[in-house]
């Protein structure tokens, strides 16, 4: 198994490039079964979460080729073809490595009226139950059953639009049911639905591929159903949270990086909360410059579905604001357990303790390199953060977290001038 050694205490400089998001990617792949058009994506990310979800649409027969871009972004271009599908079936050694999975259950039953699909499960951070996705579809006519650890669903005559108001925010639920309603019969109104930028961007594709939706970006989507959807080329947004991490990179070494791609209207919470720490955020041309000099001060966050602070973000900033000249209160209200990382901040020197979901920091003057295990994709680069601003050497285990969601990591960071190396156990 690889691992990531890196010798903190250098002050980055320079420019990263910003990739394409993964979260936007994962729910605009299953947009492909939902024509028997070819649906090209372009700024598509090189990451493991990519990958598995390509295998999985050919387990369903859509064809898939990729090739290095074309439109000028640095991600590769992916062209699906769904013209006849092979198979209704998510199988669970696909679904286990990748809870994004759950995404081609609308899409399916609202194109091929059926549609089973391995239950996701728990994971690190929370038992993420998927209730809200089935309700939803239960709204637009899909009768559901559970049975031997798959979620099957069927809609012989097809799906006809219908009313859902989330009582949570939910990315994921609001993504199957908008992917469900384009092919449904009829208008679906759906009320409380997440507003995130990757569903705005899943809205545009889906617009570019000719459903009708209004109020994109708004917490009511009103879509009306088309018999078919047309194929598409669709650029995917850059990735906020992969830009916000690196914006905690800059600022945890002192340093100035400029962050090609990232877009400021999609980052503006992040970028408030750091601002408060004393860290310099700039739109510049093609990107936003962030700048820290000197001690960081203290800062308060919490996290909530979009336009507030993202929980994707919640790690990354903890270890930035581990080293504050004061105390920070961290309130995470997405994932019940998403502070697997604290034990490993404590293993190199950090001093945060966990009351519920309420986590208090208390910046320490200095972080000590250490061997640390991260147990999910962010912890994991919360741990690279703090290895960044660690005097002498940190060696973070279980690396194929962070190969789920940062593509290209230890040359993005070597090129700003990290040291940083990944070594294979063999
Ligand atoms: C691939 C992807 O885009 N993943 C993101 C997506 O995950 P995901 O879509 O899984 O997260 P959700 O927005 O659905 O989860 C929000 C909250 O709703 C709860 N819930 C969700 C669905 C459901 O049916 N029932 C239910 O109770 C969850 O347990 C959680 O407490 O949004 C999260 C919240 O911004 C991010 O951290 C993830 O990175
Ligand atoms: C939790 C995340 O992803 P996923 O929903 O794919 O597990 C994440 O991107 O931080």
């Amino acid at each position: 198994m690889d691992r990531i050694i890196i010798r903190g205490g250098r002050t980055l400089k320079g420019q990263v490039p910003i990739s394409g998001a993964k979260n936007a990617a994962l729910t605009l792949l299953p947009c492909a079964l939902l024509t028997d058009e070819k649906l090209t994506l372009t700024n598509l990310p090189r990451l493991a979460d990519v990958d598995s979800f390509g295998h999985l649409l050919n387990e369903l027969g859509v064809s898939t080729k990729v090739q290095r871009g074309t439109d000028g972004s640095i991600g590769r271009e992916m062209t699906m073809d769904a013209k006849s599908l092979a198979s209704t079936v998510a199988p669970y050694d696909i679904v286990r490595k990748m809870r994004a999975s759950i995404l081609v259950l609308g899409p399916l039953v609202a194109r091929a009226g059926e549609a089973k699909v391995s239950l996701p499960g728990g994971c690190a951070i929370g038992n993420r139950p998927i209730d809200l996705h089935l309700k939803a579809l239960e709204a637009l006519g899909a009768q559901i059953e559970l049975a031997a650890g798959y979620v099957k669903a069927t809609a012989p005559g097809g799906l006809t639009g219908g009313r859902y108001s989330f009582p949570v925010v939910s990315v994921g639920a609001t993504e199957n049911a908008l992917m469900a309603a384009v092919l449904a019969k009829g208008e679906t109104v759906l009320d409380n639905a997440a507003r995130e930028p990757e569903i705005v961007d899943l809205a545009n594709c889906l617009v570019a591929m000719g459903a009708e939706i209004d109020g994109i970006g708004t917490d009511r989507l009103v879509i009306r159903g088309k018999p078919r959807l047309n194929g598409a080329r669709y650029q995917v947004m850059p990735d906020r949270i992969e830009a916000g991490s690196y914006a905690c990179a800059a600022a945890i070494t002192g340093g100035e990086l400029d962050l090609m791609g990232a877009r400021m209207g999609d980052m503006a919470t992040i970028f408030d909360a750091m601002r408060v720490t004393g860290v310099d955020v700039t739109e510049i041309e093609g990107g936003i410059r962030v700048s820290a000099n000197g001690r960081l001060k203290p800062s308060n966050v919490s996290t909530a579905p979009f336009p507030a602070f993202p929980t994707d973000m919640q790690a990354q900033f903890m270890s930035m604001l581990a080293l504050a000249d004061g105390t920070s209160v961290l309130t995470e209200t997405i994932f019940e357990n998403r502070y697997m990382h604290v034990p490993e901040l404590a293993r190199m020197g950090a001093d945060i303790q966990v009351h519920g979901r309420t986590a208090i920091v208390k910046g320490v003057d200095g972080l000590v390199g250490a061997d640390v295990m991260a147990t999910d994709l962010r912890a994991s680069m919360s741990l690279v953060l703090a290895g960044l601003a660690a005097k002498g050497e940190t060696a973070v285990h279980r690396v194929y977290h962070l190969d789920r969601g940062y593509e290209r990591l230890e040359e993005k960071l070597s090129a700003v001038g990290a040291d940083i190396e990944r070594l294979s156990d063999g």
